[in-house]
Order: C-alpha cells, then structure tokens, then sequence
C-alpha cells in the first residue's frame, strides 16, 4: 500500500518517545539516535527525491539524568525529576549533534514550554527561531525546559509538544515514533486480540477509547496522548503517522511513500485550516485601506497585498497580528497575517519594495499580507 501523506511532506516533525530513545530505561540508545540521524540527514539531503525539511522532537532527558545520577527508580519528587532532566539533557543534545555531525548535518537545541507556544510573543519569536534553523539546512532538536514546569513533567509527554510544534511551524506531517507498531484497538500489552488500525480520521472520538491509559514506566504518556497530538497536529492541516521507531529505515521509507504504522489523517488540508484558524480564532488588531488598483488585485485574482497599494494605517498591532484590509470606501476586504508592524507599514505604504531596506533598516518580507494568510471577506 502505498500512501502519498508522506510522500507530499514537506516540512516534517519527527517526535521520538521516552520509551524508545532510551531502550528500556538504560540510559540513551546511541545506536538508534545513530540510525535517526542518518535518517534524517537522508530527508534533508532529499537522497532519492526531493529535500525536507525536518525538526526532531525527543524525550529522554529524565532517563538519561537518572543514570548519570546513577538512579534506579524514577523518583516521585517533582523538583528531582526536574533536576533528573536538566542533567541528562546535556547527554541528550550532545547525543544527537554528535550523531547528526557525524553525518554533516547541523542542529540546534531548542527548549520549550506549552506556556511560550501560548504566549503570542514567544510564539512568534520560537517561530521565526525554527524557520530560520530549517531555512539555514539546521535540525532543531526540541524538548521541553523541564526546569520551568512541573505540569508536563508530571504527565511526562511530549507528544503534545511535538503537536505544538507541528502547528507552530505549519508542518505538513507529524510523525511519532514509540515502541509500539502503531495504534491498535486496544493496548496490545493487555489485549493479544487488539487489531491494528491503519488509517482512520485524525479527531475520530473511538479513537480515544482505544488508547488506554500510560505505557511503560519510563515514558508516562501512553497512546491516548498521541491519538490527542494527532488531533491537535490536524487543526493545523498536518496528518500523523504513529509508528515503530525501531522499524529499520523508517523515516527513509515513509517519505518514499510505504504505508508504515497508523496514518491519522487531518480532514482538512494545511492553507484551509490556516484560514480557518484565522477566520475563527483572532481579534482584530488594526486596519490598513487599500487603493482600487490593490483591493481589485485582492477580491479578484486572490493575490497577496503589498505595501505600494496601500493608503493608510490604523492601529498599533504587531507581526503577526491580525489585521483587516479596507478599500477606499470603508468596506472590509480580507484579513490576514500582517509582515510588519503599525508603525513599519506607515513608514512603507505607498512605496515599492526596493525602498524597504533604506525605509527601515533592514529587508523582510515584499508583501504586507502574504495571500496564503490572507481570508477574503464575504461580501
Ligand atoms: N491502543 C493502543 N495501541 C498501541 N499502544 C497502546 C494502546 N493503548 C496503550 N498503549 C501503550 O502505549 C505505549 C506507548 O506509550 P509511551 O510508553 O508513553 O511511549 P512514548 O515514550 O513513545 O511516548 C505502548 O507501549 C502501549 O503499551
Ligand atoms: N521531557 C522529558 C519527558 C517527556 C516524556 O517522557 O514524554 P514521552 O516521550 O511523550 O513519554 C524528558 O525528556 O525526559
């Protein structure tokens, strides 16, 4: 079977679970972060078909900590555990750019907490942070900063995390590696009988009922927080894979188009959900008006806005706000993503793009609203 999610991917985050990264507890697995990295390194170089783009979402601070600290027991005190991670993340990172090195790639460490991705500022800076790294041929490494939370650490999953991150860098898939095959209609651990599902709907309610509780004691999330990241990565247009990350070339494989694991597929597509978001979910934060020629270019050819069209300026909103855009009379146009601040585009309506370095100090986007952020207003 062969299935073309992978296949069309793009922009890929990759999440390695507790569970496997350690190889049942005993510190970090070097041969398998070894064969990812060779992996990954494949899909960046685009070996046999075209580059990706790919961002590592890994777990096994905790464990790898406990064994430098030469703990047996995973210990119940939260501010240890924290500790725990802040040691073996120092193995963690050292780990992988070792291995990624070793196949000519470059990688960043990047910390995250649920609580920066919620913070507009942050997000917007943790986003421009990670599309430079990929845009740079770099592979971010992400784990949560452990030392700033207790909630996630209690709950020990990263498989949310990796969810965030596919929605924060708009990825086209989020693929899951555990130590399971993928999902079946029960824990396979309990229930010898439980099926293997191939494909379903990322979102589809029985999923949940079939993921039961937390795994293994290393890792504590279990599938039903993989089943929930699914759903989450599918709000933003990415479908999730959840499969062995022991399979021998796996990464390699999936993006050639094999039908590994379960494919949980995001009902709508990645600019569509885009759109969705901002139709639904963001507060206007400021206007700009546009003359004829632009608002034509805008309702009729669904072209993007730049700063030449436009005549005025309203509000005090920020990149990345939303913002709406208005003809002459008034009338609401679209809204979208603005590139530039209030005060940036006052500086930069009316003028062509060649003028924005000498206007500003610096050179970003030509565009003041890019078409794919850009939601036509009905009429
Ligand atoms: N329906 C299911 N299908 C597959 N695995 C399941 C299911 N329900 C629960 N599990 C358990 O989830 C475990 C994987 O979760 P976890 O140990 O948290 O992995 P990771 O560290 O990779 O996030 C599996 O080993 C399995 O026992
Ligand atoms: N951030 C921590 C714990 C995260 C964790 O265990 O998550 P998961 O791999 O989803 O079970 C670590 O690196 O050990």
């Amino acid at each position: 079977m062969v299935s073309s999610v992978l296949r069309d991917a793009r922009r890929i985050v990759v999440k390695v679970g507790s569970s496997l990264v350690t190889n049942e507890g005993r510190g970090l697995d070097e041969a398998a972060i070894g064969e990812w990295s060779r992996q990954l390194a494949a899909l960046v170089r685009g070996d046999g078909g075209v580059p990706r783009e790919v961002v590592m979402v890994s777990s096994g601070a905790i464990a790898e900590g406990m064994k430098r600290l030469g703990w047996v027991a995973r210990p119940q005190e939260i501010h240890e555990l924290q500790a725990a991670a802040a040691v073996g993340q120092m193995g963690l990172a050292q780990m992988y750019e070792t291995k990624l090195r070793e196949q000519g790639m470059g990688s960043a460490q990047v910390l995250l907490t649920h609580a920066d991705l919620a913070d507009r500022e942050r997000y917007l800076n943790a986003r421009s942070t990670l599309l430079t790294l990929l845009r740079l041929g770099v592979v971010p490494v992400i784990n949560e900063n452990d030392t700033v939370v207790t909630d996630e650490i209690k709950f020990g999953d990263n498989d949310t995390l990796g969810a965030l991150v596919a929605n924060l860098v708009e990825a086209d898939a989020l693929v899951i590696l555990t130590d399971q095959k993928g999902l079946y209609t029960a824990d396979p651990r309990r229930d010898p009988a439980a099926q293997f599902v191939h494909e379903a709907n990322a979102g589809d309610p029985a999923l949940e009922a079939m993921a039961g509780g937390a795994g293994s004691s290393i890792g504590k999330g279990g599938m039903i927080t993989k089943i929930l990241a699914a759903k989450r990565a599918a709000g933003s247009g990415a479908s999730t894979v959840i499969a062995w990350g022991r399979e021998p070339d796996v990464l390699v494989r999936l993006v050639d188009g094999q039908a590994l694991g379960t494919l949980l597929v995001a009902p709508t597509q990645k600019k569509q959900a885009r759109k969705q978001w901002m139709a639904d979910h963001l507060q206007l934060r400021g206007a700009v008006t546009v003359d004829a020629g632009a608002a034509a270019k805008l309702r009729e050819e669904g072209k993007s806005l730049l700063p030449i069209g436009m005549t005025a300026v309203e509000g005090d909103f920020s990149r990345g706000d939303v913002i709406a855009v208005r003809d002459e009379a008034g009338s609401e146009i679209a809204r979208g993503l603005a590139n530039y601040a209030a005060a940036e585009a006052r500086l930069l309506c009316r003028k062509p793009s060649s003028e924005f370095e000498k206007l500003l100090g610096y050179t970003a986007e030509t565009e003041m609203v890019h078409r794919d952020n850009l939601v036509l207003s009905v009429a």
